[in-house]
């Protein structure tokens, strides 16, 4: 389980998060709903250590996180995918993929399976160059990609950013599929309320760098929460 308490996150003098404490649950998909610009990916630089944090504690599994750098997160199993997929558009998918190896042991360098079966459009493609795939395909590159390096906590940054509704249904297929299959924990921050009612076990909505709302997606629907949603 990833545990975060009391984390507090600034840029210079201005403060993103707001001592805010959350947990994600292994075998659950967790999400953060909120408007643009409220902290949500402030939330997630401070779990995959992208930026410091101010104050609080994060742990996973019991470990603490604290100060680590990225890569030492990556080690531990965080695996992280940014918002914007961030892909290297010159190399090819069969690279982009292999850059997930770093932080494995060398007998772990390989890529599974399992990720071309979620995402069979990756294996027709390992040859072409990042740079050329739609956007919905890069977003899948970016999740196999997080999935080489085999994650015990995947945190996804609006993964629906952009994207075509049908390649979004086959995102929401496999995040799922990985949460019922590996048990892994899954922490997803969306402002896509229709996806996050469909996946989410359970669901926290941010304001203004604070956790105003939390409880199963059900919740949603009751106004105090719509209210934080709509712009
Ligand atoms: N590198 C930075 N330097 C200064 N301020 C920043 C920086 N990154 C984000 N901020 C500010 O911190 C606040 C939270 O930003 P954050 O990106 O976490 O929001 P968000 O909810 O993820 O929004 P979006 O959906 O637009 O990505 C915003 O006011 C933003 O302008």
């Amino acid at each position: 389980m990833l545990n975060v308490e009391n984390v507090s996150l600034h840029y210079g003098a201005a403060q993103a998060l707001r001592d805010v404490s959350f947990k994600a649950e292994m075998g659950k998909i967790t999400c953060v709903l909120g408007r643009n610009g409220v902290g949500k990916s402030s939330l997630l630089r401070a779990v995959t250590g992208q930026h410091p944090v101010t104050s609080g504690t994060i742990s996973f599994n019991g470990a603490p996180l604290d100060g680590m750098a990225p890569f030492r997160r990556a080690k531990q199993g965080v695996g992280y995918v940014p918002q914007g997929r961030e892909i290297f558009p010159l190399l090819t998918v069969k690279e982009n993929l292999e850059t997930g190896f770093a932080p494995l042991r060398r007998a772990q360098r390989s890529i599974p399976d399992d990720i071309f079966s979620l995402f069979p459009v990756l294996q027709t493609m390992l040859g072409r160059r990042g740079g050329d795939l739609s956007g919905g395909q890069q977003q899948q590159l970016a999740i196999a990609r997080a999935l080489v390096t085999r994650p015990k906590i995947l945190v996804l940054d609006e993964p629906t950013e952009g994207i075509q509704p049908s390649i979004i249904k086959d995102i929401g297929r496999a995040i799922k599929y990985l949460r019922d299959s590996t048990g892994m924990a899954i922490l997803l921050v969306e402002q896509y309320l229709d996806f996050c009612r469909e996946l989410a076990d359970h669901v926290y909505i941010m304001d203004r760098g604070a956790f105003v709302h939390e409880g199963p997606p059900e919740t949603l629907d009751t106004p105090q929460a719509r209210r934080h949603l709509t712009v």
